[in-house]
């Protein structure tokens, strides 16, 4: 088991969103948290990620408490939960470069994605500068970017974000790849399409309301 909570509370202050949550993920599973807007899925992913304090309850990954600056966590888990930073000066093909190179000494110890990076598809901006990308292009390659990074882990909001139907569906094949090969995903999503295409489990947050 990758990731496991117990009697896990999320929110803020005085503010439950989740309560008493019990999740695990194992690897080769991909877990969607589905929910309506506003129920916390967000928030929950931002717990799991160690960025968000749990208010009450653990969040623990490989046995160790979630916790962004251990070295461990940050060599098991990868994710996307905010909009991604760019180097302007940087193109497409230069920032995959980049992330492979900085995490070079890792790489070989830990799962390699850069397979999977290459299925979605940035061959065909590689040399554009970020400030030029669609949208969603923008998005393949910050999905192919977290993919680039060592990991066992995999924490995605909303990966479907501004993805045409194609893109989804090859963003659902990839992460079921990933999991196949021994990760472990957890996204929230409010796109069926890409829950089925990955063959995900769902969790509905809302079945555990504050
Ligand atoms: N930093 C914060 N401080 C206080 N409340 C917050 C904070 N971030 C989010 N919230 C509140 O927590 C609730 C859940 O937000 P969250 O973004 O986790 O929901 P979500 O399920 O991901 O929604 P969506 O489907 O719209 O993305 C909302 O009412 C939101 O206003």
């Amino acid at each position: 088991m990758i990731l496991r909570t117990d009697g896990l509370d999320v929110g803020y202050r005085d503010h439950v969103l989740v309560r008493g949550l019990r999740l695990t993920a194992n690897a080769g599973e991909v877990l969607a948290v589905t929910g309506p807007n506003g129920t916390g899925k967000s928030s929950l992913l931002r717990c799991l990620a160690g960025l968000l304090r749990p208010l009450a309850g653990q969040v623990l990954v490989d046995g160790a408490p979630a916790d962004e600056r251990s070295p461990a966590f940050r060599r098991t888990v990868a994710g996307l939960l905010e909009t991604a930073a760019w180097y302007p000066n940087l193109t497409a093909a230069e920032h995959l470069e980049f992330v492979r190179y900085a995490n070079r000494p890792v790489a070989t110890d830990w799962f390699d994605g850069t397979a999977l990076a290459d299925r979605l598809e940035v061959t065909g901006f590689a040399s554009t500068l970020p400030g030029r990308l669609s949208s969603g292009q923008r998005q393949r390659l910050a999905l192919a970017l977290v993919l680039a990074r060592p990991s066992r882990l995999l924490l995605l909001d909303e990966p479907e974000r501004h993805l045409d139907a194609d893109g989804r569906t090859a963003v659902g094949a990839v992460l079921r790849d990933y999991a196949r090969r021994g990760g472990a995903v957890v996204m929230a999503s409010h796109d069926p399409a890409l829950v089925d295409a990955a063959q995900a489990r769902t969790l509905d947050v809302s079945d555990w309301r504050g």
